[in-house]
Parts: structure tokens; sequence; C-alpha cells
């Protein structure tokens, strides 16, 4: 049986850890089990259950107070994923093994671990190797997208994640109850983006040639991969989070292995439903 895990990444304050307590709660509601690893060695409250926190392993706090490495905040970090890099083992006895099991690895928001570090890319293949099909999920804040040199820069992030992790993606902008009408309607152009219109609106503001001829490099790189989408996530709208969800299960393909199980309490009342179907109808 495959398991199931969403890797959830983005900038710092791009609202990972908030998509994974809703998508906890949104799951509950479907009678669906999802379960959230922490994979933040600086984190401090979750607002969801946590199966696995990564600061039971190492914190940062304890790494920057440490007299012989003396790190900052970002050195610290790195250097605890590094040290988680090489214990998966804990990784691997704190998941156990759940036939089905689904989990959400909320991740830390250092942009490096995506662009450059080979942390993530050792998880990714440490998990496909327990049979994990694995969907990076990249989140961005909405509310710095509504202006094409912005959105230019959030691409650039989920597409060089995409590329360093070679897994399928999922990118998402966040945050969409706290746009304006206004901005939401101007945002939709940045949904499914026509990247040669973009050149435009970028380059007639820029006076430098060489900048220009940069951008338009940039813009045409990103409209040769052709596969940086968003998709919104409101997370007042249920509707918003099923269609997310639902776009995260097909490419995992989420559901094709799964078995039907019947629901304990059905079991028992499925006499009675069944006597109630065929009931005669009461007359009026
Ligand atoms: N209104 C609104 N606020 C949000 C949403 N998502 C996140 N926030 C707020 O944005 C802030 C940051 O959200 P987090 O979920 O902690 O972001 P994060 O990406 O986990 O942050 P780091 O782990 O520090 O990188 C919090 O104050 C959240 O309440 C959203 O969809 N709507
Ligand atoms: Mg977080």
């Amino acid at each position: 049986m495959p398991r199931y895990a969403q890797l959830v990444m983005g900038p710092a304050g791009s609202g990972k850890s908030t998509y994974c307590a809703t998508m906890v709660q949104h799951c509950e509601a479907l009678g669906r089990a999802v379960q959230v690893v922490n994979l933040d060695p600086a984190a401090e409250l979750f607002s969801y259950p946590v199966m696995a926190d990564i600061r039971e392993l190492i914190e940062v706090d304890d790494v920057m107070e440490d007299e012989s490495l003396r790190f900052g905040p970002n050195g610290g970090l790195v250097f605890c994923m590094e040290y988680f890099a090489n214990n998966f083992n804990w990784l691997e006895e704190s998941l156990g093994h759940v036939e089905d099991d689904y989990i959400l690895f909320d991740c830390p928001g250092q942009i490096e671990l995506y662009t450059h570090l080979p942390v993530m890319k050792q998880l990714v293949e440490q998990l496909q190797q327990w049979e994990f099909r694995v969907c990076g999920v990249f989140l961005v804040d909405s509310q710095f997208m509504v202006e094409s040199f912005k959105f230019i820069s959030g691409i650039l992030a989920a597409l060089s994640a995409m590329i360093s992790l070679e897994i399928p993606q999922i990118n998402i902008m966040t945050k969409m109850d706290l746009l304006s009408k206004k901005a939401k309607k101007e945002i939709e152009k940045y949904l499914d983006p026509d990247m040669y219109s973009m050149i435009e609106d970028s380059t007639n503001i820029l006076k430098s040639k060489m900048f220009k001829k940069l951008t338009k490099s940039i813009c045409g790189l990103i409209d040769d991969y052709g596969m940086v989408r968003f998709l919104p996530f409101d997370r007042s709208d249920e509707e918003s989070i099923n269609i997310v969800l639902q776009h995260i299960d097909f490419t995992i393909q989420y559901g094709e292995d799964l078995e039907f199980k019947e629901p304990k309490e059905c079991e028992e009342d499925k006499s009675a439903l069944v006597d109630e179907y065929f009931q005669d109808p009461v007359d009026e």
C-alpha cells in the first residue's frame, strides 16, 4: 500500500502552518485521517495536533546556545536540518507504519532549503524509499504577488524548488481572504500567467536597457518551463480548500488503491436504514 505525503514549503510567514491546520480540519470534516509532522526546529506553537516534532530530535535554541557552534538563527536552522538528514531513523520511528497514512510535513521557511541545500531532496528520496508518494506544496503569500515584479520573484522561488526536488508540485497563493475585491480581480491574471504580457507590464516601467533584457530573458525562461501555475487558497472558503486538496490528491493518485471500508456505525444501523428505505410512504 502506498503512503501519501505533502511537503508544505514556502518563504517565511507564507502560511505553511496555517495551511496544515486548515487541511487537517477540512479532512477531518470529510472523515479522512491526516497527520502533521513539524519539521521546523524553531517552531513554537501549533494550531494542529502534531504526530511528530523535529524539536524532539534537535532545537534551534540549543544549537544557538552551544558555545562551540555559535550559530545565529539561520545558520542554526541549517545545522539542525543537516543533523536531521543524518538521523532519518528518528523520523522512521516516529512515523511508524499505518496503512494508507497521509502526512503533511510542515517545513521551515528558510528559502535556501528549497533552492540549493540538499536536505529537502534527501528527505524526499528517503520518503520515497519508505513508499511515500510525495507532492510538493509551495506556498506564496498572495499579498506580495499583486505586482508583476514581486510575482516574478515568487514564481522563480517556486520554480527552483520544483526543479531541485524533482517531484510533482502544486503552487498556492495563500491569504486570499485578506485581498480587497480589486486586488482579487487583479490577481486573477497571475494565477495562470501569460509571461509575454508580463514582459510588457514589467519592462514598460524600466529605464535601463540591460535590466529590460534581463527581465525579458527571465520571463522567457519561466514561459519555457510552462509549469508554474498557482491555485488560490482562501482558508475561509471550503470550496477553495477542496479544489487545492483535489489537485494534490490527483498528483499523488490518492484514493486509487483505497479499499472500501464500511463505516462502523453504519454497519450496526444498516438493517434499520434498509428498513427505513423500504418503508411504505406515510400517508399525509
Ligand atoms: N487572514 C489570513 N491569515 C493567514 C493565512 N495564513 C496565514 N495567516 C497568518 O499569517 C501569519 C503567518 O502564518 P503561518 O502559518 O505561521 O506561516 P508559516 O509559513 O508557517 O511561517 P513560518 O513557519 O514562520 O515560516 C499568521 O499570523 C497567520 O495567522 C490566511 O490564509 N488568511
Ligand atoms: Mg510555520
